[in-house]
């Protein structure tokens, strides 16, 4: 059985839940590179989040490489677009479990959306299936997310996968003593809720031009950085597809609130059912799903069918924050997505 998640996690602390005036905001946040069809999983995303009613914008921190047609579509969608510098991690001579992980450390410019208060970080190829703004009322000072899995081949390069130990079934395999303490929980970086913090974006800077990348990019930096304050949520926040056949017991589809198709060939836009498990029953509805969503145009943006409009408009207003000038880097197109 995959560990508890902390009760208290949803709590209420008895705050008042922080209200959207001036710059006290609250928005879903994920992040568009390149050219390609990533912008498809955006579009869906944004049209999940209305399905689900949710009542905060979606703000999409793109990179300068993404073309002003996509941006449009984005925009036609309710999307607030925000263009950010890239951050690459410092020279290195690793080889990323994925070559195209490279350009996520870009992602770390989302901390310095210094006008919203706190934000859900969600991956372009995540669905939402059902309501999740409860996470904006999360007790402060924490990161929260959910634990991933290290079954897939993509963890080869791991003690954990070496010894066939995972953290959704941490009695299967135990962590033996002669290899020292077991790692810390480990979360899955395709979603997590945040608070949004100069400060915290200025440490996360520095401390990335002194850490060695690693195999997950920005996942591996960022579970290092926030070991101290990582929460985990429940997987049904974020499933990460190899859940449903390397931990079947931990999955209810029925009670699923996230789903993140990030299993090799899962990419729905671009789905071709050939590669491993995408041939499964569970995997196709899940597509098809994503799909339904995609193709459903009374889901598409208009003043009547938002939830978020009167926020998205108050947003879209550009803040005096968000023209604050950036550090300029020279901009390297990365390799594209797998
Ligand atoms: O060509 C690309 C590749 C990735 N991404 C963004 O980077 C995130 C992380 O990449 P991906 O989801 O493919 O990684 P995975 O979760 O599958 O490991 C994506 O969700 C997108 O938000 C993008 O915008 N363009
Ligand atoms: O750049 C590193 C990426 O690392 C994560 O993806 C991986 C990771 O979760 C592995 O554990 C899975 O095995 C693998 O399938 C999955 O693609 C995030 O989803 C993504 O947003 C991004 O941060
Ligand atoms: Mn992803």
């Amino acid at each position: 059985m995959a560990p508890e998640v902390p009760a208290g996690v949803f709590s209420c602390t008895g705050k008042v839940a922080t209200l959207n005036t001036g710059y006290s905001k609250r928005a879903f946040v994920t992040f568009l590179a390149g050219t390609g069809d990533y912008v498809k999983g955006v579009v869906g995303l944004a049209k999940g989040l209305r399905k689900a009613k949710s009542a905060y914008p979606l703000v999409v921190a793109i990179l300068p490489d993404v073309p002003e047609e996509h941006r449009e579509i984005l925009r036609s969608q309710g999307c607030i677009v925000r263009e950010i510098e890239p951050i690459y991690p410092p020279a290195n001579q690793i080889e990323f479990a994925l070559a195209y992980y490279v350009i996520n450390y870009s992602k770390l410019r989302i901390w310095n959306f210094e006008e919203y208060s706190k934000m859900v970080y969600l991956d372009a190829d995540i669905l939402v299936f059902d309501n999740i703004d409860h996470l904006f009322d999360t007790p402060d000072g924490y990161f929260y997310a959910v634990m991933d899995c290290f079954c897939e081949k993509t963890w080869n390069h791991s003690r954990q996968f070496s010894i066939g130990y995972c953290q959704q079934c941490p009695d299967k395999v135990t962590w033996p003593a002669e290899m020292g303490s077991p790692p810390p929980l480990y979360f899955n970086a395709g979603m997590f809720v945040f608070e949004p913090s100069p400060l915290t974006f200025e440490s996360l800077l520095q401390t990335l031009q002194i850490t060695p990348p690693t195999p997950f990019a920005e996942q591996d930096f960022l579970n290092m950085f926030f070991e101290k304050t990582y929460k985990p949520i429940p997987l049904s926040y974020n499933l990460v597809l190899a859940n449903l056949w390397r931990h079947p017991e931990n999955v209810d589809l029925d009670q699923v609130k996230v789903v993140h198709y990030c299993a090799d060939g899962s990419k729905p836009w671009r789905f071709t059912g050939k590669e491993a498990n995408m041939e499964r029953e569970d995997i196709k509805m899940l597509v098809q799903k994503w799909w339904d969503v995609y193709n459903d145009e009374s889901l598409d943006f208009n003043a009547e069918n938002s939830s978020a409009t009167e926020a998205a408009e108050t947003f879209s207003k550009p803040s005096i924050m968000a023209s604050m000038p950036e550090p300029v880097i020279s901009f390297i197109p990365a390799p594209s997505a797998a």
